[in-house]
């Protein structure tokens, strides 16, 4: 619940506040007594004591017209019957009148969020087990595949980020669920959006930085990109930065909390890189998930865990059961090649998927890969120019949530940037059988990147059913 005079009262203290508008005429502070029992965002989803925003590049003045709630809070006077209350910024209204409206759940929980370009969802699976081994279970998890409100029943995310009023129900939700901890991923859009204005995080985790999501529906330029996800150290208590990524000296000068560092030259570097373990914080961690970037996400997870309860002990037992699906994983075929599945779609992972497996795999080695249409338009450029640096690499592009654009012309534009012969396969699914039916020995390997378990395609603006990466696989092995 929340009255209509605490947001008002909410909106003057951040600056917010415009104007009241009720029956054409304007007020400077509240004189009507409202109480509101609900929050909304979309016109489908309102009752007749619902505060509404009105907010988005698709709103239209149509949704508001017929509407039978008390007021609406927006950027626009949309000049309709009900009562208005302007701002500046409909984000950052929703953002704290949510949180106030949810009664403070941050303050009932332990969060710890994670950031950067590659690695929030691993990380953020093995900080959930690490802590459930602390906490007995009691980790919720908001993350880009899937969120859970008490531990256990999980549902698939709309957002890697929650919308803020979405954000603060869940985060109230797990707090009555009898959670203790939240793990959640913070994306860049997250901070563009104000998804999150005005929420401070106990832990912020900062894993690594390398360009993606530019293009004219994220970010402008790498410089924005960068700057929003840096918001995340901005607005937390304490930072864990990874000492290996880019423009390190440059985020370490900018903080102004308590922190750790991981990796070389740093308090904690990790040692004895092994495949399927390491040394780190004093101790060795087992762990399935192979690479060494998958320990540089194990080590940042646990000094996040560490620093919100858990022992050491926790963090060896969380690392060692964690594996995330669609994300490196190994399947054997019948010949003894290995297929390995994984969510690398741009050219960072990529690169660093195939590192660990040309060591192993010395045979035949085919890339299946495809790039996003309308979204990550680099990639393109960044992959193909990765491809055309690695000639023993067999490649076979397909289509990848190629939405509203032409999935072969995609893959020409990647295949554009090598100079070798490389075959297009529109269809995945024969593209991953005709990789999977030409391996012959054991020391050959077939890396299928990009959707990992997604079951779905994204075609013309809507998700197509699509089996997904792995199963498809383990129907040619
Ligand atoms: C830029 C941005 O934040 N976009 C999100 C935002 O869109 P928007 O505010 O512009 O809203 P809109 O979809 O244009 O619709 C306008 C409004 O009309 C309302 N509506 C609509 C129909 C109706 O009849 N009545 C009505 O009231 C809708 O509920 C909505 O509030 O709010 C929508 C939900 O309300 C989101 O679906 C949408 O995500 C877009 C589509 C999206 O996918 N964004 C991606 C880029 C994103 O945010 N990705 C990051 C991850 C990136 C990473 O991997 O690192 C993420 O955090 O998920
Ligand atoms: N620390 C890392 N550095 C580089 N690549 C990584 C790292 N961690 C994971 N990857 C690769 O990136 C892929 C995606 O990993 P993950 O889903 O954990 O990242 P994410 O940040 O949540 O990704 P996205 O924002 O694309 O959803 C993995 O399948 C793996 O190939």
């Amino acid at each position: 619940m929340i009255t209509l005079k605490n947001v008002v009262s909410i909106l003057k203290n951040d600056q917010n506040f415009r104007d009241l508008i009720i029956g054409g005429e304007y007020f400077s502070s509240c004189h009507v007594a409202c109480t509101f029992d609900k929050l909304s965002y979309d016109s489908r989803d309102v009752t007749d004591s619902t505060l509404f925003f009105a907010k988005g590049l698709n709103f239209k003045r149509d949704f508001l017209t017929d509407l039978a709630i008390p007021f609406y809070v927006s950027e626009i006077d949309y000049e309709v019957a009900i009562p208005a209350l302007i701002v500046n910024n409909i984000k950052h209204a929703m953002s704290l009148i949510a949180m106030h409206f949810y009664n403070q759940p941050q303050n009932e929980l332990k969060t710890l969020a994670f950031t950067g370009t590659k690695g929030k969802t691993t990380a953020a699976y093995f900080a959930k087990n690490i802590l459930d081994t602390h906490n007995g279970g009691k980790t919720a998890l908001f993350s880009t595949m899937d969120t859970t409100l008490d531990g256990k029943t999980f549902f698939k995310s709309a957002l890697t980020t929650p919308e803020s009023l979405d954000l603060f129900r869940m985060m109230r939700e797990a707090v009555e669920n009898g959670m203790t901890h939240l793990v959640m991923e913070v994306s860049s859009q997250a901070y563009k959006t104000a998804r999150v204005y005005g929420l401070t995080f106990d832990v912020g985790v900062f894993l690594n930085i390398s360009p993606d999501h530019i293009g004219p529906i994220e970010h402008a330029t790498f410089e924005d990109y960068f700057y929003c996800k840096r918001q995340l150290l901005a607005n937390s208590r304490y930072a864990v930065v990874n000492a290996e990524m880019a423009h390190f000296e440059f985020v370490k000068s900018e903080l102004t909390t308590d922190h750790a560092f991981y990796g070389k030259g740093a308090e904690f570097p990790i040692s004895k890189s092994e495949a399927f373990s390491f040394s780190a914080l004093g101790q060795k961690f087992e762990i399935q998930l192979i690479g060494r970037f998958n320990q540089e996400n194990a080590v940042a997870a646990a000094l996040a865990s560490i620093r919100l309860g858990a022992r050491l002990a926790d963090t060896q037992i969380g690392i060692a059961k964690t594996t995330v699906p669609g994300r490196m994983e190994v399947l054997t075929q019948a010949n003894g090649a290995k297929v390995f599945v994984d969510y690398a779609h741009n050219a960072d992972s990529l690169e660093k998927l195939i590192s660990v497996v040309t060591p192993h795999q010395t045979g035949r080695v085919t890339v299946v890969i495809g790039t996003t249409g309308n979204k990550g338009e680099s990639r393109r450029r960044g992959v193909g120019e990765l491809l055309e640096r690695l000639p023993e690499i067999d490649v076979i592009l397909t289509a990848d949530d190629p939405n509203f654009e032409n999935p072969a012309d995609i893959a020409q534009e990647i295949a554009s940037f090598i100079t070798r012969e490389v075959r297009i396969i529109v269809d995945r699914e024969t593209a991953i059988r005709t990789a999977l039916y030409e391996t012959s020995s054991a020391s050959d390997a077939v890396i299928i990147a990009g959707k990992g378990v997604d079951a779905f395609q994204i075609v013309n603006g809507a998700k197509v059913a699509y089996a997904g990466d792995r199963k498809i696989a383990e129907k040619y092995l």
